[in-house]
């Protein structure tokens, strides 16, 4: 594909865009009416919504177009699953500049596109404006096929705190590219395209989840949500989270304690669950800590007892952002 968006024009790209996608059986009418139809065979529907901004949560000399896809996709379907849903349709806002190659939004969707389909999910419409900045809004809705959905409000003193997925990858991999680096590759494909764990979200649904989030902020900051929501403490056992001995490497590099990563880094989107206390939980499932009854008038995150850092987590109108 040559030239720009802006030869390309508004109904060109949305042609090339929709002509790339593939479907689900839950789709009765894809991208070309004035809206789709999808199946929502629970009735009750699952939505949410999170934007990608450049410069902010993306840069096109640090992530390829296709990785931002991945990403954008990601981050939403993992919203989905914490829910304890099964993802079923996306939706897609993008703003871009008239001059950008036609080519990144083309990317850029076969990206949201393929981890749909890792999802089970397929993208069902969106809008395209023209805008300064590269702006990428995405929407998704979800099924609970049944089940309960499973809020950031039932944690119960009592309650074992356990995670899946991965934690701190992201942003180590930040700190390598912030520094002008390109490796360790792994870390710095776990930033570029995170591989929240989806299936988790529904089968801790299944396992009798009390509250779950996913985590898009940083452990300490999302379970102060759980904990904020529930009105109870939670306690991290920092010894029963991993933290890998590469990372460990970059860290001694940059300056960075390890640990600083795996519990204040976002944008893994590992899933992160409370449990009765008798649960079984199978080996993916790493138990991290403990939900306790309040200990003040605040619901509290500590580490070890103590509390860790400042709030442990990316605000976007924060000092750090
Ligand atoms: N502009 C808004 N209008 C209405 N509701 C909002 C708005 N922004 C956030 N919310 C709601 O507030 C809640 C918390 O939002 P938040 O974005 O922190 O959650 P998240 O998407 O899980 O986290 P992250 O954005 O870090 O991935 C969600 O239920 C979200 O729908
Ligand atoms: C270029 C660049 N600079 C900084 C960051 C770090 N960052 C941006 S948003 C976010 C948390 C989740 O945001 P949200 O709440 O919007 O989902 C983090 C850790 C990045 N990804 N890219
Ligand atoms: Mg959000
Ligand atoms: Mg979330
Ligand atoms: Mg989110």
């Amino acid at each position: 594909m040559k030239g720009t968006v802006g030869e390309l024009g508004e109904f060109g790209l949305i042609r090339e865009l929709t002509s790339r996608l593939t479907s689900t059986p839950a789709v009765k009418i894809g991208p070309g009416d004035d809206a789709a139809v999808v199946t929502a065979p629970d009735r009750r529907v699952v939505a949410t919504t999170d934007i990608l901004v450049e410069g902010r949560h993306f840069r096109r000399d640090w992530s390829t177009a296709y990785d931002v896809g991945r990403k954008a996709a990601a981050q939403n379907l993992a919203d989905i699953a914490a829910m304890g849903a099964v993802p079923t349709a996306v939706l897609l806002g993008l703003v871009v500049p008239t001059d950008l190659p036609a080519t990144w939004p083309i990317e850029l969707m076969d990206g949201i596109r393929d981890e749909c389909q890792v999802a089970g999910a397929a993208v069902v419409g969106g809008d395209v404006v023209r805008g300064d900045t590269i702006t990428v809004a995405v929407t998704a809705l979800g099924d609970l096929r049944n089940r309960s959905a499973v809020t950031r409000s039932g944690a119960r003193p009592g309650d074992v705190v356990a995670v899946t997925g991965w934690l701190g990858w992201s942003a180590a991999g930040l700190a390598v590219l912030s520094r002008g680096f390109r490796s360790p590759r792994a870390f710095v494909e776990a930033h570029r395209r995170p591989e929240p764990p989806y299936h988790a979200g529904p089968a801790a649904a299944e396992l009798g989840a009390t509250a779950m989030t996913d985590v898009s902020d940083g452990l300490v900051a999302d379970l102060g949500h759980i904990a904020a929501a529930s009105g109870a403490d939670i306690d991290l056992r920092s010894a029963a989270v991993d933290v890998p001995a590469q990372m460990t490497d970059i860290g001694t590099a940059v300056g960075v304690d390890p640990l600083h990563w795996v519990l204040t880094g976002g944008e893994d989107h590992a899933i992160v669950a409370t449990f009765p206390p008798d649960v079984k939980l199978p080996a993916r499932w790493r138990v991290i800590g403990s939900v306790t009854a309040p200990a003040g008038r605040t619901p509290q995150v500590t580490v070890d007892g103590a509390p860790w850092e400042k709030a442990g987590g990316w605000d976007h109108f924060g000092d750090d952002a």
